[in-house]
């Protein structure tokens, strides 16, 4: 950012100042020589600066070749203040956006006011002579330069600049953070496909509509919670300073339909963050995994959901193998690791979530589930490495009163007290009872007294689901994050590509 006095300023005098001076000045050019005239010129505006009540900084869009954040900041900023302020707009609604956006319309001033003190925003596009090529973005630069000048007050730029421009830089980075649309991204065998390039994660749009509002929790874990992200977010420089990466674990347990999913969609709703939901049943290796990690973008959840159910957690960093390697000379035949060797270990996932790859990236929240913690191994439990464990249990009564204002709109009802008594000592998970409202929408009614029947068949504990280790979740439970069909169309090659791994892997399991 420069800081350039402009003669814009001198609005202070009157127009017939202009016209003598320029007149005078263009008189003089005729008798003296050119270069002698601007010298006079340059020196008799510095004398008129002196006047001046204002300074002006100029914010480029670009600093040599580089794009300058800056200007994107002011640019984000003053996109919510204008659309009272200015009196050109230009209105631009990008392409999946959810709300238009307001920028100046050229040589445009708008009014704001920080700390009492007024300050002006000018908006200047001149036309370049010839299109210019950037290095560090690679994109093509526009034909026209483009910039913001701020107006301040002599007297308040030292006591308010600062403070100014770091104001704006937090508001444009909450705005930027609102307006994104979120995308979900998984790995997978889509992977070989031939429209992926060597990208290992697929996205779709992540339209999600949990939030920490529609959840139903017991007691006070909710804000718990929600305190928590709001800590973890507001504090980048205690992370810095106490020489932690800027990261957060949770790991979710309790037994299906318990609201796991529904709420890492509300912590990525809350946070405006991505989701990465790993599927580690289809990563082959931990150095795979670390690929994965590494094409991760900062600002991201990274989700392995039923974690007992994608990988053998049963101490494998303990029974590591002790592999015999052929002799290359002696077989004749290059090594080819087994289809053991190749898979995700419990230390490649434990470096994946805090092993030194994992500080790669900032802001990301990794979150596992489970519905069965106390089959994890110790190492995934030990304090520190999950930062919170966070268990979801049986709805509660409170919790069904919050799911009775959500999907009955009822705040209180004469069987609320019958049901009270009724909840306690059973095991009815919020899924269940809210597919009881669902179904009784038109009639609330109904809706309690079906959900007091059915607490009477949920006395006792439902019996455990038969576990099986290192099985897809997606066989398993019929209720994840993703939507199947939400997911971009796979290559045409790929039944092609799967028969051919099929018949692979049967080969290298007869040899
Ligand atoms: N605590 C809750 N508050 C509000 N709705 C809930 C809650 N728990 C579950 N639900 C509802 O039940 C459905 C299933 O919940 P969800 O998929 O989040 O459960 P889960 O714990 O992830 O189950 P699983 O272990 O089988 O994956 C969702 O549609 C959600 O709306
Ligand atoms: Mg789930």
């Amino acid at each position: 950012m420069t800081i350039i006095p402009k003669l814009r300023s001198l609005k202070m005098f009157e127009p017939w100042t202009w016209v003598a001076s320029l007149g005078f000045f263009a008189f003089l050019k005729t008798l003296i020589p050119r270069e002698y005239a601007d010298y006079l010129l340059r020196g008799f505006r510095l004398w008129l600066q002196s006047f001046t009540p204002y300074i002006f900084c100029d914010v480029n869009e670009f600093d040599a070749s580089t794009v300058n954040t800056l200007f994107r900041d002011v640019e984000v900023y003053l996109s919510s203040i204008t659309a009272e302020a200015a009196l050109r707009l230009s209105l631009t609604k990008p392409k999946n956006a959810k709300a238009t956006t307001f920028t100046m319309g050229t040589d445009q001033r708008t009014a704001d006011v920080f700390n009492n003190v007024k300050v002006e925003w000018i908006y200047n596009v001149i036309p370049r002579n010839r299109p210019m090529y950037t290095h560090s973005y690679q994109s093509y630069q526009s034909d026209e330069r483009r910039s913001f000048t701020l107006q301040i007050g002599r007297k308040d730029k030292d006591r308010i600049l600062g403070k100014y421009l770091a104001h704006i830089q937090a508001r444009a980075k909450e705005l930027k953070r609102e307006a994104r649309d979120l995308l979900l991204y998984t790995n997978g065998k889509g992977r070989d496909s031939y429209y992926s390039h060597n990208r290992p994660w697929e996205s779709v749009n992540f339209v999600h509509p949990a939030s920490f509002d529609t959840l139903a929790l017991d007691g006070d874990l909710k804000q718990r919670i929600c305190d928590d992200l709001d800590r973890f977010v507001a504090n980048e420089a205690y992370y810095q300073r106490v020489g932690k990466a800027w990261k957060r674990g949770y790991l979710l347990y309790g037994p299906p339909g318990t609201g796991k999913s529904s709420m890492i969609a509300a912590i990525a709703n809350k946070m405006r963050y991505d989701v990465y939901d790993l599927e580690l049943t289809e990563v082959d290796s931990n150095i795979e995994l670390r690929k994965l990690l590494l094409h991760t973008n900062n600002r991201s959840v990274i989700v392995i959901e039923d974690i007992d159910c994608s990988l053998d957690l049963s101490g494998q960093r303990k029974r590591k193998k002790k592999r015999v390697h052929p002799e290359p000379a002696a077989a004749g035949v290059p090594f080819k690791p087994s289809r053991d060797d190749r898979k995700v270990t419990l230390s490649g996932l434990l470096n994946f979530v805090d092993g030194l790859w994992s500080c790669c990236g900032t802001e990301r929240i990794f979150i596992f589930t489970t519905n069965y913690v106390e089959k994890l191994d110790p190492a995934l439990l030990r304090a520190g490495r999950m930062d919170m464990h966070i268990h979801l249990s049986y709805c509660t009564f409170s919790a069904f009163v919050m799911l009775a204002r959500n999907y009955l709109q009822l705040d209180d009802h004469h069987l609320f007290a019958q049901l009270r008594t009724a909840f306690e000592g059973t095991f009815m998970t919020p899924a269940e009872v809210g597919e009881i409202m669902i179904k009784n929408l038109d009639s609330p009614t109904a809706a309690l007294e079906q959900v007091l029947a059915a607490l009477d068949e949920h006395r006792v504990k439902p019996p455990p689901l038969p576990r099986t280790p290192t099985t897809s979740r997606r066989t398993r439970s019929p209720r994840t994050l993703r939507t199947r069909a939400s997911l971009p169309m796979a290559s045409p090659n790929l039944p092609r590509l799967r028969r051919r791994t099929r018949t692979r892997n049967q080969q290298q399991q007869q040899k």
